[in-house]
């Protein structure tokens, strides 16, 4: 720091994830103006009007859930229940059920009620550490409904101590107001729904569900047409129940990412690696649906295709509020290693965002986003089940107590 540090966090061991890993122990860490100025060894850290004793806490980049849909509204544990009863995730949607059934909850929700249920999901991710969070629409499949869900998502950033980015996926299921209509329902989306959202800046980036249940590749393309003309990147399911060749599309666009990828091909490996395009790992929704064809996590990692790993918090496939329990399931399902999952939720996710350049790493000049940990080596993060080893987190410099109150 030129002028005296704002705080300085020492005596902890720093994993700073620059160049995919990056360990400095019995290290310090200076915060100015919100931002990294310093990080080094303990012994040459420079003075701070404020300094943290990290009682030799490992102390790692703040976490990032890069794939949520955890603005949502009621729940669908009958539907779990059918499904151990012999019914299909697909029979169910095709019956109406599955991601309509929380469609019309949603719908239901006034826009408080929406962000009443959905903080309390959103607080157990932070109490483990998570300082930024995607969030998708998709829920709604009307303007006026995905504009809420996209204000809901904005007011979780205003209300709780973690940075939002949103993400409009009108393409997640098709509305029975345009039913046996999907490509009418792609009219919908790129001439109306998408300009008009982001005209009102409510989204960040742009998804779509592009499956045999979802939307095929060729509606998908439309979809990023659309999402180029209006500035704003683009995303994917791609590849979850079947090979849609949606990494292949999603890649062609210089997209941020493609999720999920049980289904993914050779071809669509090589895509991602010559685009850049970031592999998001969703053991979650493997795990809760019983599924048995796994990524090609081998093959990425040959290729060098940066993968990270997040919730898909969403109450039909993945109901989890547990990034660290993520981590673990990409390792014990699919043979993540676990600096490949401390990665996957810290730089690669941040990258999956398109937010790298601000977050995700231990960086002079990056937020000052942090979460110490007592463990006794960063590997315990996707080793342990169901324990939480975080102490403190620091958001933006300001340090903080896992566990956040919430409001009313
Ligand atoms: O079932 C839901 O509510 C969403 C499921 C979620 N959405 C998607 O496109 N794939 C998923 O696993
Ligand atoms: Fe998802």
């Amino acid at each position: 720091c030129d002028a005296l540090c704002d705080a300085l966090f020492t005596n902890v061991h720093l994993a700073t994830m620059e160049q995919g890993y990056g360990e400095l122990r019995d290290g310090a860490i200076a915060v100015k103006d919100g931002r990294i100025a310093w990080l080094g060894p303990r012994a040459e850290a420079p003075p701070a009007a404020s300094v943290h004793d990290g009682g030799g806490c490992w102390l790692t980049p703040g976490l990032v859930d890069c794939h949520t849909h955890i603005v949502h509204a009621g729940n669908r544990s009958d539907e779990f229940e059918a499904r151990l009863n012999g019914a299909t995730y697909e029979d169910i949607a095709k019956s109406g059920g599955g991601i309509m059934s929380t469609v019309r909850a949603t719908r239901a929700a006034s826009e408080d009620e929406l962000l009443r249920q959905s903080l309390a999901r959103v607080a157990s991710l932070l109490a483990e550490g998570v300082t930024t969070l995607e969030i998708k629409s998709g829920y709604g499949l009307t303007l006026d409904d995905e504009a809420k869900m996209l204000r809901v998502a904005r007011r979780v950033g205003q209300v709780l101590p973690v940075s939002v980015s949103t993400t409009f996926l009108g393409a997640h299921a098709l509305p029975p107001e345009f039913a046996g209509r999907a490509d009418d329902y792609v009219d919908e989306i790129c001439q109306r729904m998408l300009p008009q959202l982001a005209a009102l800046g409510l989204a960040d980036a742009v998804d779509a569900f592009c499956e045999r249940i979802g939307f095929s590749s060729a509606q998908t393309e439309r979809i990023f047409e659309a999402a180029r003309r209006h500035g704003l990147p683009v995303k994917l399911h791609a590849e979850q129940l079947s090979d849609q060749g949606g990494a292949e599309l999603v890649a062609r666009f210089g997209g941020l990412s493609a999720d999920h990828l049980e289904h993914l091909s050779l071809a669509g490996i090589d895509a991602m690696a010559a685009s850049g395009t970031v592999a998001v790992l969703l053991p979650g929704a493997y795990y809760f649906l019983r599924d048995t064809v796994q990524p090609p996590v081998a093959a990425l990692r040959a290729s060098g295709v940066p993968m990270a790993v997040a919730t898909d918090c969403n109450p039909g496939t993945s109901p989890m509020t547990s990034i660290l329990l993520a981590m673990n399931m990409a390792c014990t399902l699919w043979r993540v290693t676990p600096q490949e999952a401390l990665a996957g939720a810290t730089i690669h996710a941040a990258r999956a965002l398109g937010r790298d350049a601000d977050i995700g790493s231990l960086a002079v000049g990056k937020r000052a986003d942090f979460a110490l940990w007592d463990i006794a080596r960063p590997a315990d993060l996707s080793y342990a089940i169901g324990f939480n080893p975080c102490r403190a987190v620091v958001n933006a410099g300001v340090l903080r107590k896992p566990v956040v109150s919430l409001p009313g």
